[in-house]
This record gives structure tokens, sequence and C-alpha cells, in this order.
């Protein structure tokens, strides 16, 4: 590509058949804009809302793969829509969210289409035509830099990398619709394969997922298995719930939450790890977080000590009184 042509940018955007975007998605609008001409892919039929937020974010074109009767769900398939939409409308790079099942979509993406690959990416900037992305890597320890030399980029966003914002001025966000053909590879069942998005506990309060939320309230073995504060302040902030393997092991919460080195690696805004030690093998998992705070009865736990902020005291009498105080708050900023 030369230095002239301006680049198309083509964001896969999911969820759109029965609900608004969600945030890393209009993270990777905001970062798209920066590098070129934006088209919205979507799987499925977009929702006025999704529509009202892709204008919002400067959308002019959307284009509906439509796929008949494949099955979507299948990364290989929606791989296969991906391609043929950066084939309609030569782009030059295709940007999605790092969720699991995108960093698949990517790779056959990548693989179909004989692109450069970037996954994870924290950065995307063009340096004389070639994208360079940033990566954070060994749990956050290192930044990298690496270059696509192809000329089509493949690359997934990390959620929270930076701050969705509006565009300067609304897209007409006008569908167009995209016939794909597409199958699911021979000898590939349809398996009961979930996706999870979001979370939703027995009481039906649904949270963020861990590995895009903004904000994460963890508990660990301090807790004593009860996590009643922890999902109370949780709640209070809108954020996800985490937690540490020792918790996992005892039982009291399921593996989906747990965060570190054989769980999941997380990087919110916001971390808040309460009765949790910050032994090295959780340590890896979040480290990555902009701001740590640590609720501890312990002032010399290894947590406490690489964290931001440290509250010293216990978390049942500490994480009822920030969540009282939050709500508080909000409820007085709604009345003025
Ligand atoms: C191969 C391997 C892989 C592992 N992978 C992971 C992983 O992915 N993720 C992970 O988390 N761990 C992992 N572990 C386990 C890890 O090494 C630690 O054992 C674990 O993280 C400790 O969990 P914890 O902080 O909840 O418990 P502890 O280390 O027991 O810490 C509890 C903390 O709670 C504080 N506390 C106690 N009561 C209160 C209270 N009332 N209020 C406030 N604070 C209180 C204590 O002062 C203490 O600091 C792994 C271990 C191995 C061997």
């Amino acid at each position: 590509m030369t230095e002239t042509a301006v680049r198309t940018v083509l964001v896969l955007v999911e969820n759109t058949a029965d609900a608004a975007l969600r945030s890393p998605a209009l993270e990777a609008l905001t970062l798209a804009r920066t590098l070129g001409d934006v088209v919205a892919l979507t799987l499925s039929e977009p929702s006025r809302p999704a529509l009202d937020q892709l204008a919002e974010a400067g959308v002019d074109r959307v284009l509906q793969a439509d796929l008949g009767d494949a099955p979507r769900e299948i990364p290989v398939v929606a791989a296969a829509a991906v391609a043929a939409a950066a084939e309609h409308v030569r782009a030059g790079l295709v940007l999605l969210t790092s969720s699991f099942a995108n960093k698949e979509i990517a790779a056959h993406t990548a693989w179909r289409t004989g692109a450069g690959l970037l996954i994870d990416v924290t950065s995307l900037a063009d340096d004389g035509g070639r994208l360079v992305g940033g990566k954070r890597v060994f749990a956050g320890t290192w930044d990298t830099e690496c270059a696509v030399t192809t000329d089509l980029a493949v690359a997934t966003l990390r959620p929270n990398a930076l701050a969705a914002e509006p565009a300067d001025a609304p897209g007409a966000a006008a569908v167009e619709r995209l016939p794909v053909a597409a199958a699911a590879p021979a000898g590939l069942e349809l398996l009961d394969r979930v996706v999870h998005e979001v979370s939703a506990d027995a009481s039906g309060v649904v949270r963020p997922a861990l590995a895009e939320a903004a904000v994460v309230v963890a508990g660990g073995r301090g807790t004593a298995g009860d996590f009643g504060p922890v999902e109370d302040l949780a709640d209070a902030l809108g954020a996800a719930i985490g937690t540490t393997r020792d918790a996992v092991d005892e039982g009291w919460i399921g593996h989906d939450a747990q965060v570190g080195q054989t769980g999941v690696t997380i990087a919110p805004r916001v971390y808040i790890g309460a009765g949790i030690s910050g032994a090295p093998h959780h340590h890896g998992g979040m480290q990555a977080a902009r701001t740590i705070i640590a609720v501890n009865t312990d002032s010399e736990a290894p947590l406490v000590e690489i964290s931001d902020f440290a509250v010293i005291g216990d978390l049942h009498e500490i994480l009822p009184a920030a969540a009282a105080a939050i709500r508080e708050q909000r409820a007085a900023a709604a009345d003025s």
C-alpha cells in the first residue's frame, strides 16, 4: 500500500442482532477511525440500537454477511465471511476485538487471505503505510512492537486498551447485504458450543465478561468462602468478578472466574483484589491492570506491595462499606 492511499479498515462487530454494541467493539471502531475508512461487518441483522451506535462511531457502510444456513458460531464459517468481506471492500486491515472466539476467527481469516496476523494488540499505528502493533507480553512485563509486512493485516484488539469515543461527525450506517457461500467443514458437528459473552448468576444478575471488563473485583482465600461482599462491590461498580485458584479449588466459585497463570489473563482499568495474597501465579494474570487496589489484613502481602492503593483491614467490613458509599454517591449525583 502506498502512503497516499486511504486504507479501508473492516471491523467485525458482534451481538448486533438483539443488543447494542459492547464497549470493546466501540473501542475497536475508535482505533479503526485513526487508521483509515471504517466499514463495519456483522454476521447477523444489526439491531436499531447497534446501527445508531455505528452511526455515532462515524460508520457510513455496514456489511451484513448473509451466510444462509451456515452456522456462524463456528469460527471457520465466520472467517469465510470476514475474508469475503475483506476482499469485497479491498481492506488493508481487518480489526476484531480480542475475544477467545475472535482470535480463532482472526487466525482462519489470516490463513485464507495470506494476511499478517497480530493477536492481542494494545495499539496499532501507521508507520509509513505499514501497520505496527504494540503488544504487552510475558504477563504484562514487556512492551513489544510487531510490524505487518503484507498488504492486508488482521489484528485483534485487547479490551480496555483505549477509551471508546464517538466520531466528530456521525456516519450513515447504511446496511448492505453480502452473500457469502460458507459451510461447516465436512465431519464437523455443531456441538453445544456456547461462547460466554456475559455470565448470569442464579439471581439473574448480569455482569460483564471477565476478560473484557473495565473493572474487576476479585476475592481470594481471605473471603473464607463468602463471596457476598465481593459480589456487592462488583454490582455497585458494574464490575466482573475474579478469583484465585485456591478459592476455585475450595469449590467456592467456578474456574471461569480464575485469574492467573492457569486462568484468565486480564488487563482492566481497575483491579480490586480482596483477601488475595498476590502469589506469582495470580499476579501474572492481572499485573497489566492500570490501577491495582488491594484489600488485605496483612500490610506486607505481595499484592499490597505492588498495588497503587491499599486498604488494610477485613474485607468483610471494607467491601460492603465501599459498595454503600458508591451507591450513596450515585444516588446523590442522580438527585442533584
Ligand atoms: C502450577 C500452579 C498454577 C497456579 N495457577 C494459579 C492461577 O492461575 N491463579 C491463581 O490465583 N493461583 C494459581 N496458583 C495458586 C497460587 O500459587 C496461590 O496459591 C494462590 O493464588 C493463592 O490464593 P489466595 O491469594 O486466594 O490465597 P492466600 O495466598 O492464602 O492469600 C489469602 C490472603 O487473604 C488475606 N486475608 C485473610 N483474611 C482476610 C480478610 N478477612 N480480609 C482481607 N484479607 C484477608 C491474607 O492476609 C492473605 O494475604 C497456581 C499454583 C500452581 C502450583
